[in-house]
């Protein structure tokens, strides 16, 4: 059964007049489409709202013909069982409902009317530290759990952590997103169980899709650039990369082109601008190591000095994000 799946309940009354209560699942019908949120390479994001609830909801709708002339039927059916798996997490938006008419596919997901952190970071130029370890906290507690539930996301980056209306991080686009074989889920033979090795060893092309998946240049671990293979310490480069730019006001590695981007990383040419504050500089000299099996675990990390005093799991949740210190 698609768990992704919606049952509304409708009430109704039989031929013998007696009332019943349907189960029937929601359809576009039921969400009346507002202003577009967000558009994707294959997706748009349309604000919506639930005519029965008159709750808000994003919903993505991607065009069944695009994907299937662009061959990305594989992402889709990814990222639909990645937010399948990645049910109960504040840090990560839910997928509610999807259903589809002839032309296109609809996921009802979470509203993140924050907007995309890349953008709240342009307008304050740069975060304090205060405000990079909140919300590098709250990334963080998501990727640890995107990681025990199997997945790893293999492109993250500002314009991947959204924002809802408490300002607190939602990550999305898990189109790219590799599955780990799930021990409590019985294996699946269509190929969407792609078992990686944990140690991020070389991983055979079964699915060829990996082979030729690479994420955004400036966010890009060297060893997708070398081995053509991710890990969960792939993910951590990734944080590394997004801490310096909170604090930085932009990327570690950036360059003219993706290729002359991808020689710095490889060869990890980057450098702090001055001021950047000593122990975040530590702690990302520490996540961007060019061998996976040396860069900081999340256990590590969470005990950096960097993150002194800083909660993690629900308390992380529950605090008031910090004030945004506009560009001085
Ligand atoms: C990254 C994504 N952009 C966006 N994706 C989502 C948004 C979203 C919202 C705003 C926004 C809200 N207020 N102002 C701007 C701007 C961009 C958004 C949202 O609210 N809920 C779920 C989303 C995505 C869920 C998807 C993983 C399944 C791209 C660019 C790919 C369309």
């Amino acid at each position: 059964k698609d768990r992704g799946a919606a049952v509304g309940m409708r009430r109704e009354v039989d031929a013998s007049g007696r009332a019943i209560v349907r189960q029937v699942k929601k359809g576009v019908r039921d969400f009346s489409f507002g202003r577009v949120l967000g558009e994707g390479s294959y997706s748009t994001v349309y604000l919506a709202t639930d005519r029965q609830t008159l709750k808000e909801y994003a919903i993505k709708v991607l065009e069944k013909r695009h994907i299937i002339k662009e061959k990305k039927i594989k992402y889709v059916n990814i990222e639909k069982n990645t937010l399948n798996r990645l049910t109960e997490h504040p840090g990560i938006v839910r997928l509610y409902y999807t259903f589809q008419d002839e032309t296109s596919l609809y996921y009802v997901l979470d509203l993140c009317n924050g907007g995309e952190l890349l953008g709240v970071l342009k307008k304050a130029g740069t975060f304090d530290v205060e405000c990079a370890r909140f919300y590098g906290a709250q990334i963080l507690d998501s990727i640890d759990y995107m990681h025990s539930r199997g997945v790893i996301h293999r492109d993250l980056k500002p314009e991947n952590v959204l924002l809802d209306d408490q300002m607190h991080v939602k990550i999305t686009d898990f189109g790219t997103a590799k599955l780990l074989r799930d021990p409590r889920e019985p294996w699946e033979p269509d190929g969407a169980d792609r078992g990686v090795p944990e140690s991020g060893k070389r991983q055979g092309q079964e699915d060829g899709r990996a082979a030729s998946f690479v994420g955004t240049a400036e966010y890009v671990s060297p060893e997708l650039l070398t081995h053509k293979s991710a890990c969960k310490a792939s993910d951590l480069w990734a944080f590394g990369c997004i801490i310096y730019q909170l604090l930085a006001g932009r990327p570690p590695f950036k360059a003219g082109s993706e290729y002359l981007t991808f020689q710095k990383i490889v060869n990890l040419e980057y450098e702090f601008p001055p001021g950047f504050p000593p122990s975040s500089r530590d702690l990302v000299e520490r996540c961007l190591v060019l061998d996976p099996a040396r860069r900081l675990t999340i256990e590590h990390i969470k005990n950096h000095e960097f993150f002194q005093g800083q909660q993690f799991g629900k308390t992380l949740w529950r605090t008031k994000a910090p004030r945004l210190r506009p560009f001085v």
